[in-house]
């Protein structure tokens, strides 16, 4: 069964206020009734992405595993909510990378945005190390058993190998059909039934050159886009492309 595409772009720790007027000049007006769109922005921005650009899902990159306390420079699920965000990224590789997270972390940060109303963006990838040696498949999917939250309301996963973000590198689209064949079937275990209507997104040097592609490989439902998120010029066709 065809999913509803899912594109979102995460702008990490990059934008101003004009960029984003930038970027949410684009009309949806064509694409949305085709796929959802959505951008996950710097903390300083989710509110007036969220006052700015009607058409576009607006969301955080990251959420606290708790309500509040004293976790100074963090940003609960609760607080994004508050600032009218739908939808939350948990388990970049990003953040496992450079804080140490852990798929129980992330696991918790799921289940915490997903308790406040927002959706949620689950990440998983593999290293080149792991895909060097032939165990992307299991690397990845014993993540993501680990990772998922104890519902899969309201939840998408992205499958973004590490050596494809930022690099202009993708992997094969045979191979992105295995990951997210695999990914499918751990969703099904997981879930039972509900875990066919799981979108599974995939992430990494995904452009307007390669996206129509990308988008035609069995179970990819929408992608998550870094650098190409940035400019209306890049992000469109790649919006276009999920028709
Ligand atoms: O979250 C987005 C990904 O890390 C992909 O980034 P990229 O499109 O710049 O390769």
């Amino acid at each position: 069964m065809a999913l509803k595409k899912l594109v979102a772009g995460n702008w990490k720790m990059h934008g101003t206020g004009a960029d984003l007027a930038e970027v949410t000049s684009i009309s949806l007006a064509a694409e949305t009734a085709a796929c959802d769109v959505a951008l996950c922005l710097p903390a300083t921005l989710v509110e007036r992405g969220v006052r700015a650009a009607p058409g576009f899902a607006i969301g955080g990159q990251d959420c606290h595993a708790a309500d509040k306390g004293a976790h100074t420079g963090d940003i609960s699920a609760a607080m994004l909510k508050d600032a009218g965000a739908t939808l939350t990224i948990v388990g970049h590789s990003e953040r496992r990378e450079a804080h140490g997270e852990t798929d129980a972390d992330v696991r918790a940060k799921a289940e915490a945005a997903l308790a406040a109303g927002l959706q949620v963006i689950l990440c998983i990838g593999e290293s080149l190390e792991i895909r060097e040696a032939g165990q992307a498949v299991n690397v990845v999917s014993a993540q993501v058993d680990a990772s998922l939250p104890a519902s899969s309301e309201n939840l998408a996963i992205a499958y973004e190998p590490i050596w494809a973000i930022g690099t202009g590198k993708i992997p094969s689209m045979d191979d992105i059909a295995e990951m997210h064949g695999a990914l499918r079937q751990r969703l099904v275990a997981a879930y039972g039934d509900a875990g066919n209507l799981v979108r599974i997104l995939y992430g990494g040097s995904v452009k307007g050159s390669n996206a129509a592609e990308i988008f035609a490989v069995p179970n990819v439902d929408g992608a998550l886009v870094g650098g190409a998120s940035l400019k209306a010029a890049d992000f469109l066709p790649i919006i276009a492309a999920a028709h």
